[in-house]
């Protein structure tokens, strides 16, 4: 894992863009760790929820919000990443800064060739929204390249500076939740569409109201990645008791080399607060 604080030209660039890449945050070996648990923990695909997309594509993804001592827990809770959302993070009270960084949830997200499923122009805000989040600028996505990400098998797009719209009205789209297709049209006319190509192990940064989506994958390849949510602790989401106030709750720092020497523990079988789709009050 990289180990450097984020330039101040890059949370600048993050601000103005509403995402930020950093290419070779992980180390081959880290994402050789993480691609195996990805494929040999039973708990992922036991807990793995599908969601389809509004051509009846299917996308897999398996999320939880406590984020524990497995690979993937150390790896949300490292000191680089931690300290990185940090420094983009809008922050009240920068006297305590790291100690108020939470961690809102996180999701695997498994697009297998062929099969794996597209999704709708969203903001992240979109969902959130309806768990009764206040301040947007206080919660981010961090997606975390577990293969790699390409045009062919279904990476992420993004709308350059949309994050600057404030919050577009979401409504459904098969299962998913969709940004309203007037203002995304609207936003396409002056903003830069682009597709965000990842090689496996480079690390995106994006902002709550950051409008995305991703085509399926219509590849021979997978596009797996990790999502990771965070949240400020002054950020209250009055609608989420299903994630047990982890979204409130600072992180438990580890330090970055945790992920490769620490004895790592499985994804918890029994206990974890994996979500099933029924107590999900977004996707209502
Ligand atoms: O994995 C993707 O392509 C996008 C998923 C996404 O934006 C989400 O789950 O909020
Ligand atoms: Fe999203």
């Amino acid at each position: 894992m990289i180990n450097q604080p984020l330039t101040p030209q890059q949370i600048q660039q993050y601000h103005q863009d509403g995402y930020l890449i950093v290419r070779g945050f992980l180390s081959a070996e880290e994402v050789e760790k993480l691609y195996h648990t990805a494929i040999e923990d039973s708990a992922i695909s036991k807990h793995a929820i599908n969601v389809n997309d509004s051509t009846g594509k299917r996308s897999k993804l398996s999320l939880w919000y406590k984020p524990g001592d497995d690979v993937y827990g150390l790896l949300t809770r490292s000191r680089q990443l931690v300290e990185s959302v940090d420094k983009l993070l809008d922050n009240p009270d920068s006297a305590r800064s790291v100690a108020t960084v939470c961690h809102f949830h996180s999701k695997l997200m498994q697009k297998e060739p062929h099969v794996g499923g597209a999704w709708e122009w969203h903001q992240d805000y979109g969902y959130w929204y309806k768990n009764e989040f206040l301040l947007p600028d206080q919660m981010m996505s961090v997606m975390v390249a577990i293969t790699d990400a390409t045009v062919e098998n279904g990476c992420l797009q993004v709308i350059k500076g949309s994050h600057k719209m404030g919050r577009v009205e979401h409504g459904f789209a098969g299962e998913q939740v969709g940004a309203s297709q007037r203002y995304v049209d609207l936003a396409l006319k002056t903003m830069e569409h682009l597709f965000v190509e990842l090689k496996a192990g480079d690390v995106l940064f994006f902002h709550s109201n950051i409008l995305h989506r991703s085509e399926a994958n219509l590849s021979d390849k997978p596009r797996w990645s990790m999502i990771s949510c965070y949240n400020r602790q002054s950020n209250i989401g009055y609608n989420d008791s299903a994630s047990s106030s982890s979204s409130i709750t600072p992180i438990d720092v580890v330090p970055n080399e945790a992920l490769l020497t620490w004895d790592a523990a499985g994804l918890l079988e029994e206990g974890a607060d994996f979500l099933s789709k029924e107590a999900d009050v977004s996707l209502k």
